[in-house]
């Protein structure tokens, strides 16, 4: 008689959804993900975000960007809302399913006055590291009054960098520096001003995998004059100023500028991750930071939801060995719960019986 052996469940055969947008997926090692996964009994899977999920499905794990979807339905793009109908109602459809990021996680930092709030939250857990958030307010009206006096309220300085609110997607590295009041009639609301920091052209990007970090310097903007300038306001596409091969006038360091320590200590990375993850609840996320050349303080001016980790070494192994370690995690869960659960069923059982003795 063929008996089929039940593969222990660390062992059996898992599928790994990718839902990524086409724009993300060009540059994405597809291949070598799937391969990585392949090693470890896991089978990647592109998802087709035309199609039912259900006729994909099913899945152990979701590996998902859906910040432009998410984004879209927020701003009432009905395919978007659409579509976002579906991914929620797949998911209530299947409790057992590991969403990477959870969809709550990754709201918290589609916009970026939510996550500088949050991170402002945070400062207390960072003093120790000399960790901090820029001052950041957010700026509802073109009058130049209101707006001074919104960034009077936050202490916000000139110069400052005014980012669109929405955190990703085409528009979002659309941004702009303000030295002076007659800048402010470049203000464009609904914006966030973040307090300017120099930091020597030196942008360090914190990739986090789960529990794997690693920190990659990238260009970045030069300093500037501090407090209020006669410059003109510069606008900017972040995209070609922090990329790694990004080079211009913009992010060349100034000559015999103050050279206080650009480095960011390995340490100190550490300890921000350690603080900021079980509070975002995210394990796929990109943190920029950049060191203040004057008093060497550290300030996180911005957070990406599954970024494109350039410059990590093994990426794909980092991401599917945190995808394996979340199966482990959850079988270790179900396990118990069964076990709990069968323990519960038999005690149950035992008192029927002791009553009835
Ligand atoms: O352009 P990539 O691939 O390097 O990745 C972008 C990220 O760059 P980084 O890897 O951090 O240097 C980029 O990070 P920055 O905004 O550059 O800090 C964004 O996360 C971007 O996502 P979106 O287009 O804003 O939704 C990311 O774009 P997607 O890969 O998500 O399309
Ligand atoms: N508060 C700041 N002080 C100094 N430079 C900044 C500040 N905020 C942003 N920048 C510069 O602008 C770039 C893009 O800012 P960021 O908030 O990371 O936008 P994006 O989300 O598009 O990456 C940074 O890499 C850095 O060069
Ligand atoms: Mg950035």
């Amino acid at each position: 008689m063929h008996t089929t052996m039940e593969h222990p469940k660390q062992l059996q055969h898992r599928r790994i959804g990718l839902w990524i947008s086409k724009k993300k997926m060009k540059k994405f090692a597809f291949g070598v993900l799937a391969e990585a996964c392949r090693n470890r009994r896991l089978e990647l899977v592109e998802v087709d975000g035309s199609c039912s999920l259900w006729r994909q499905g099913p899945f152990d794990v979701l590996v998902h960007k859906l910040t432009d979807v998410m984004i879209g339905a927020q701003q009432g793009n009905p395919e978007d809302q659409t579509m976002m109908q579906h991914v929620e109602e797949f998911l209530q459809s299947s409790p057992h399913l590991i969403v990477l990021d959870p969809l709550p996680a990754v709201w918290k930092l589609v916009d970026r006055y939510d996550t500088y709030t949050l991170l402002e939250k945070l400062q207390p857990h960072f003093a120790d590291s000399l960790i901090y958030t820029p001052s950041f307010a957010l700026l509802e009206s073109t009058d130049p009054q209101k707006i001074l006096e919104a960034l009077k309220v936050k202490n916000v300085t000139f110069p400052f960098v005014c980012k669109t609110r929405v955190a990703h997607g085409l528009n979002s590295h659309e941004m702009a520096v303000i030295f002076n009041r007659v800048g402010l009639k470049d203000v464009s609301p609904p914006c966030v001003a973040q307090s300017f920091v120099n930091h020597n052209a030196t942008l360090h990007k914190v990739y986090i995998i789960g529990d794997s970090l690693s920190v990659v310097q990238r260009p970045s903007l030069r300093n500037f004059p501090s407090g209020e300038s006669e410059m003109e306001t510069l606008f900017f596409c972040s995209q070609e100023v922090s990329k790694a091969e990004s080079s211009s006038e913009l992010t060349k360091p100034l000559h015999g500028t103050h050279q206080m320590d650009s480095e960011l200590p390995n340490e100190v990375a550490h300890q921000l991750v350690t603080a900021i993850r079980p509070v975002l609840g995210a394990s796929l996320i990109g943190v920029d930071v950049i060191v203040d050349n004057g008093t060497g303080h550290r300030a996180l001016i911005d957070i990406n939801v599954f970024p494109g980790y350039d410059g990590v070494a093994d990426f794909s192994e980092h991401l599917a060995d945190h995808i394996s370690k979340l199966l482990e995690e959850k079988s270790q869960e179900t396990g118990e719960a069964a076990l709990n659960g069968t323990n519960a069923v038999r005690l149950a059982h035992h008192h029927k019986i002791e009553a009835t003795v």
